[in-house]
């Protein structure tokens, strides 16, 4: 079932019903405009309004006035940016899996972009931005709210074809796929693969998680470099190790091998 506004882009809303035809999302809200897509999905787990048969139910809009990126980012988009949110139940991994969904985000929306845009190559820069070439294409937001702490929401943003303000000093170089490439896309055509290979991710990793952690560390291009976070409001340098088993950074620093949350640790620098 789509809850959509009048004003919806009719192609956008053509993609989002075959979706819930081929059973891939359970449910979806198409507004034309709204502040941000993480935010609708976590006010209806706020106002505990998401049931288990709507699961996994999609939130886009053609454009947001307030999306926000991790870290407290600003994350300005306009209708050449594909944007949007997914609820899904998070006993869909187990307990000591739930760091993976982070990188399955990421995972998902290059695969996508490899799938749409061949030859380019994707990489992702822990937890879960994509790069092409050297300027970050994507990002992911994942949030919860305690009122329904069993499901959780994950926001995906991808420049299509012009680049997004980000508002904030540290931020990543950004680009969109158009600068990378120099071809046009519909944000749309982006969207269904992004979405499946999101929820075959998500389910590889309850029954194999060790290939999907293989793609990730290939795709990794934090390996071996030096970098500098804040974890815990502490500085540290350090050579990056590689990743964990539950997805976690791990980086050789001056007070010894260090393992980083995504949600605690916030990147600094990434030596180029
Ligand atoms: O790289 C980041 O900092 C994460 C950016 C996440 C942006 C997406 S756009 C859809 C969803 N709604 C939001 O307000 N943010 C996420």
């Amino acid at each position: 079932m789509i809850e959509a506004d009048e004003d919806v882009d009719r192609n956008g809303l053509r993609v989002v019903q075959s979706l819930l035809d081929d059973r891939v999302c359970g449910s979806a809200v198409y507004r034309h405009s709204t502040a941000s897509t993480n935010s609708d999905a976590l006010g209806d787990l706020q106002r505990a309004n998401v049931s288990l048969e709507q699961l996994p139910r999609l939130y886009i809009a053609d454009r947001q006035t307030a999306g926000r990126g991790r870290q407290g980012n600003t994350w300005l988009s306009s209708e050449d940016s594909l944007t949007f949110s997914l609820t899904i139940a998070f006993d869909l991994l187990a307990v000591d899996r739930r760091g993976l969904l982070s990188l399955a985000a990421g995972l998902a929306t290059a695969r996508a972009i490899e799938f749409l845009f061949a030859p380019v190559s994707a990489f992702l820069k822990w937890p879960n931005d994509v790069y092409l070439a050297n300027g970050k294409v994507a990002g992911v937001l994942i949030e919860t709210n305690q009122a329904m702490a069993d499901r959780v929401v994950v926001g995906i943003g991808v420049n299509i074809n012009e680049q997004p303000i980000v508002e904030n000093a540290d931020a990543a170089p950004v680009q969109s796929l158009f600068s990378a490439t120099g071809r046009t896309t519909s944000r749309f055509e982006l969207l269904e693969p992004i979405v499946t290979e999101f929820m075959e991710i998500v389910a590889m990793i309850g029954e194999s998680p060790d290939s999907v952690l293989a793609e990730f560390r290939t795709r990794c291009f934090l390996t071996n470099k030096s970098i500098a976070f804040r974890d815990g409001g502490i500085d540290y340098q350090g050579t990056v190790q590689g990743i964990a088993e539950d997805g976690a950074l791990l980086v050789q620093t001056n007070a010894g091998l260090k393992r980083c949350d995504s949600g605690a640790v916030r990147l600094v620098r990434v030596q180029r």
